[in-house]
């Protein structure tokens, strides 16, 4: 057979391809990564089903190698062109030499071009009648698609020839450089300097060799510094690609065209349909803890971006959401949630998506889920992580759009901190103007995600972001988490001024002192929080979480609505609780402010700051029934007078619900 040199060229252009390396045993040699048979779980094959470990390399796979013929494409490309050329049978009685092992590759391509001695016009010819989307094995280009969204890079290693393969190489919408191959040697003629005749191969390309597709792999690493590398193909020449030093870290056994009994056998995973790898790919499959007004209408936002087909590589469409069990209208809240795709109680008239899952079952809500969306009333959430607590991945990625805080006799905990000792996970926090029902409506809102690891933010922000719903991102979780939390507190005062009649001067009065006590109880709880000196865009209370949630939640929260029906119910002789106001105006939502109130004013009065915070603490004594509802708009002087601290009642309400979990009369309760 002749190499290429004087007379003799190939037909392919040599800068559409890899540069050639040093030879094989050196490269072998260096390649670090020396492959012992990985442990495929389950004994002996086939291993129709990928053990942990495989899955795992697979997921994280930085670049897969795939076999052409008879994987990426269902016929080997040289008997096809040998039935092309008439000489099918010839041609396969040496192809099958090969495969018993009864004669070298080299020699059998050597054979098989001798017997089909085409021309280049027979070439054209063959790929003129063999377009190349033709001879695609079916799911093989979305797979290859999904990878390369994915930032996996994608080869294709073959045993047969560019001539033939390049077309397919481009119909899968893989770089041709990213091709290892034969290529075939041609007479030119003399005068014209054009092809003439087929002089068999040039022996250089390492696929034309036994052990070729593993030294192929070992070349790529050379250049790229891949941690793991898979491969996929039909045949015991891709099997050896793990069996080399150097060589895959792991190979998947395709079947889907031939199934040949020692790949499959020996397969670290062996698979008939290329779906099977797709669907294997990782997705993010997101759980909503919650199913009130809020959960409800965020859990919105989330399906609407896990169905959108444009994200099927990256999200489980299906979204779980727990959902506290009660009846409503006779039948389960479930029940009703699966059937109907719509919260009736805690959000009617707003449709979830046919893929939210209503689950009563905490535990199985969060199963296999990457992403955790934490999103009932503060007071539950103790219990709720203590629940799942070893039941969730410790991979997934948490997000609290919770809105409150736990005092404990040791100081607060942020929700967000709550989640995290628990659970062990990294938790980021969603704050901001967000009253659930207008977002439920589609109104334009815009909210602030305060992270940790900007990765996740990242994730977040693509998972619940909308045309309506704009995201700005911001490292201070403490900042962003304290906004959310006080500002209920103000919405309360705010609800005073209305229920007392007053416009919106003395509101915008109300407000102003609430965000500088904010600010400042904020920073001397959490010197880490961002809080400029001036209106600055490194400040925290600027964002969404901050001046604007207060205003939204100030004329258009339920804790204003409650706070002003309590003094409007006071003026008129009529007094009552926030309890009583609560189930009849809210039909089972929660209040959030009187519970915080109550939890900040007890590290008011440890730490000795009730009179520094005088709005906070004039709230908490009408909340406490200690002051009548007009005393806000007097809250310098009322927090100064002397009476039995409200935070002693609180501190000790505190304490006794923790022991008992129990009610308190008229006032509402904080649950262990
Ligand atoms: N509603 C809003 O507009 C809004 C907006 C932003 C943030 N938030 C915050 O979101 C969080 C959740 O509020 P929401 O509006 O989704 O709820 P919600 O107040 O509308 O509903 C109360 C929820 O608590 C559940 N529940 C009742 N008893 C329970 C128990 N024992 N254990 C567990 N769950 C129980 C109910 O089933 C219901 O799902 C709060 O921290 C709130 O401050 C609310
Ligand atoms: O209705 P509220 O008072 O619980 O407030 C709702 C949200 O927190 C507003 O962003």
């Amino acid at each position: 057979m002749r190499k290429v040199g004087e007379g003799v060229r190939s037909l392919i252009d040599p800068g559409n391809t890899l540069p050639h390396l040093p030879p094989p045993q050196e490269v072998l040699e260096s390649a670090a990564s020396a492959r012992t048979s990985i442990d495929a779980g389950g004994g002996p094959g086939p291993h129709l089903v990928p053990s942990d470990r495989v899955l795992k390399l697979w997921r994280t796979a930085q670049a897969v190698c795939f076999d052409i013929d008879c994987t990426v494409a269902k016929n080997d490309q040289l008997d096809l062109l040998a039935d092309f050329m008439g000489v099918g049978e010839q041609v396969a009685a040496i192809t099958n030499s090969a495969m018993d092992g009864s004669m070298s590759l080299e020699e059998a391509l050597e054979q098989r071009l001798a017997v089909i001695n085409c021309t280049p016009a027979d070439i054209q010819g063959f790929l003129k009648a063999h377009p190349a989307e033709s001879r695609l094995t079916p799911g093989a280009k979305e797979l290859i698609q999904q990878l390369q969204r994915r930032g996996v890079a994608v080869y294709l290693i073959s045993g047969g020839f560019r001539e033939l393969c390049l077309p397919i190489v481009r119909a899968l919408g893989v770089p041709p450089k990213n091709l290892f191959a034969n290529r075939m040697n041609w007479q030119v003629d003399d005068d014209t300097g054009m092809p003439t005749k087929l002089v068999g191969f040039d022996l250089r390309e390492p696929t034309g060799h036994q052990g070729g597709k593993p030294l192929a792999i070992a070349r790529l690493r050379e250049l790229f510094p891949y941690e793991t590398v898979v491969m996929v193909g039909d045949g015991i020449t891709d099997l050896e690609a793990v069996q080399e030093t150097g060589g895959a870290d792991m190979f998947v056994g395709f079947g889907g065209v031939v199934a040949r009994e020692v790949v499959m056998q020996a397969a670290d995973w062996f698979v008939t349909d290329f779906d099977v790898l797709q669907e294997s790919l990782p997705r993010h499959r997101v759980a909503m803890i919650g199913s009130g007004a809020w959960a409800c209408a965020a859990v919105k936002l989330i399906a609407e971006n896990t169905a959108n087909p444009d994200n099927v590589d990256k999200y489980v469409p299906e979204v779980r959401m727990y959902t506290y069990e009660e009846e409503v209208e006779g039948r389960w809240l479930t029940e009703l949630i699966n059937e109907r795709h719509e919260n009736i109680k805690y959000m009617p008239g707003c449709f979830l998506g046919a893929n939210v899952v209503a689950c009563s079952d905490l535990v199985e809500t969060v199963k296999d889920a990457t992403v955790l969306v934490f999103c009932a009333p503060h007071q539950f959430i103790h219990r709720m992580v203590k629940t799942l607590a070893g039941h969730v991945s410790k991979d997934a990625v948490a997000i609290s759009l919770i809105k409150g805080m736990r005092v404990r006799p040791d100081g607060p905990q942020l929700i967000s901190e709550l989640i995290r000792k628990e659970l062990g996970l990294d938790c980021s926090v969603l704050m901001g103007a967000n009253i659930a029902a207008d977002i439920a409506r589609g109104e334009l809102s815009e909210a602030t995600i305060a992270y940790s690891v900007l990765d996740h933010a990242l994730l977040l922000q693509d998972l619940f972001e909308r045309p309506s719903f704009i995201i700005t991102l911001v490292p201070d979780v403490v900042g962003a988490e304290m906004c959310g939390t006080l500002k209920n507190i103000v919405a309360l005062a705010a609800g005073f001024v209305e229920g007392l009649g007053y416009g919106p001067n003395t509101k915008a009065a109300i407000m102003r002192q609430g965000l500088n006590e904010m600010r400042r109880f904020a920073k001397a709880l959490y010197p880490t929080v961002r809080r400029a000196a001036a209106a600055s865009s490194d400040d925290t209370f600027f964002e969404s979480c901050g001046v604007a949630d207060l205003i939204a939640t100030c004329y258009g929260g339920r804790n204003r609505l409650v706070a002003r029906e309590f003094v409007a119910a006071e003026l008129a002789g009529a007094a009552t609780t926030f309890a009583e106001l609560e189930a009849k105006l809210l039909n089972g939502q929660k209040l959030q402010g009187v519970l915080t109130s109550d939890e900040v004013q007890a590290i008011l009065f440890r730490r000795g700051w009730e009179k520094d915070y005088p709005l906070f603490t004039t709230v908490n004594r009408i909340v406490n029934g200690q002051l009548p509802g007009s005393s806000i708009v007097e809250y310098k002087s009322a927090a100064l007078l002397p009476m039995h601290s409200s935070a002693d009642q609180s501190a000790d309400d505190l304490r006794s619900l923790a022991i008992s979990g129990g009610s308190n009369g008229g006032k509402l309760v904080a649950a262990a």
